[in-house]
């Protein structure tokens, strides 16, 4: 079996703040493999951006290990953590995090650049399943919120990144857009054998992933569950066919939704 794509061991992590030190991360140790889709719920406070931050390099453990892809982190400089950001990582933010004033080309391209990566079939294919073809002229912020989120997909896959990192990827987003956001999300992650963490507080968005670690006084709680959502994921993603580096296929395979009548 191939390595761990991220390897938390015996992580710890506090904060100093005007009455003393605060523990949000107690000696936390769990691993993400490739492919895997989690859903990192848990009350406000409980610690999910902080664990994000941590698995970035934006913020740094207090005590224990952290490996991503195979290699410990604790030595590692400003320049390693820009090379993991840039060529293994993929991140969506709830607020988008576009590039304005650029068009949505320029936007894709810029995960591209950053690896000196040219524009191949897989972002044709990332542009035609999110429905951007007829937009990728227009300026971002001219789109609307889901638009948006279309393309930070779009941007966050382009380099086809090992770890995705999605922090509440549709929490500005309204049901019918959530839903279509989620299902592109896990359809073309699952095309790449990418490993999602997602940060969510919504029941509908966890159950597409394929488990969940509940964050809670500083430890996780883990459900494994393969949900029904992510089942018929799995069925619409082997239905079809990712291109690979020498395909020219750009037709449009937007993934079905699956049903729900719960607010996301
Ligand atoms: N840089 C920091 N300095 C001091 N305290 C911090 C810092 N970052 C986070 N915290 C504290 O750590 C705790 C966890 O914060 P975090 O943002 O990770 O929670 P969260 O689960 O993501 O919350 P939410 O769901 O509201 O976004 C909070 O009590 C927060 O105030």
């Amino acid at each position: 079996m191939s390595q761990p794509i991220v390897a938390l061991s015996h992580i710890c992590k506090s904060f100093h703040d005007g009455e003393g030190e605060h523990q949000v991360i107690k000696d936390l140790s769990i691993a993400l493999n490739q492919g895997d889709t989690v859903a990192l719920t848990g009350a406000s406070g409980s610690g999910k951006s902080t664990l994000l931050n941590i698995i970035a390099g934006f913020e740094h453990p207090t005590a224990g290990s952290l490996k991503l892809l195979g290699q410990e982190t604790s030595d590692w400089q400003d320049k390693q953590w820009s090379e993991f950001r840039h060529q293994q990582l993929g991140v969506v933010f709830q607020q988008f995090n576009l590039l304005t004033p650029l068009n949505v080309r320029d936007n894709i391209r810029f995960a591209l650049q950053l690896n000196k990566l040219n524009w191949d079939d897989w972002c044709d294919h990332l542009v035609d399943n999110l429905g951007l073809r007829p937009l990728l002229t227009r300026d971002v912020e001219a789109l609307s919120g889901g638009q948006q989120q279309r393309v930070a997909i779009a941007r966050a896959l382009a380099h086809k990144p090992a770890l995705l990192l999605a922090d509440e990827p549709t929490g500005n987003l309204d049901h019918s857009a959530s839903l279509e956001v989620m299902s592109l999300l896990t359809s073309l992650a699952k095309q790449q054998q990418t490993c999602v963490l997602m940060v969510t507080h919504s029941e509908v968005c966890a159950n597409y992933m394929q488990s969940r670690w509940h964050l809670e006084s500083g430890h996780i709680n883990q459900d494994t569950q393969v949900s029904s959502a992510q089942t018929a994921m799995q069925d619409t993603v082997a239905a079809t066919q990712a291109p690979t580096h020498t395909s020219t296929q750009t037709d449009s395979q937007v993934a079905t939704q699956p049903e729900s009548s719960e607010a996301v």
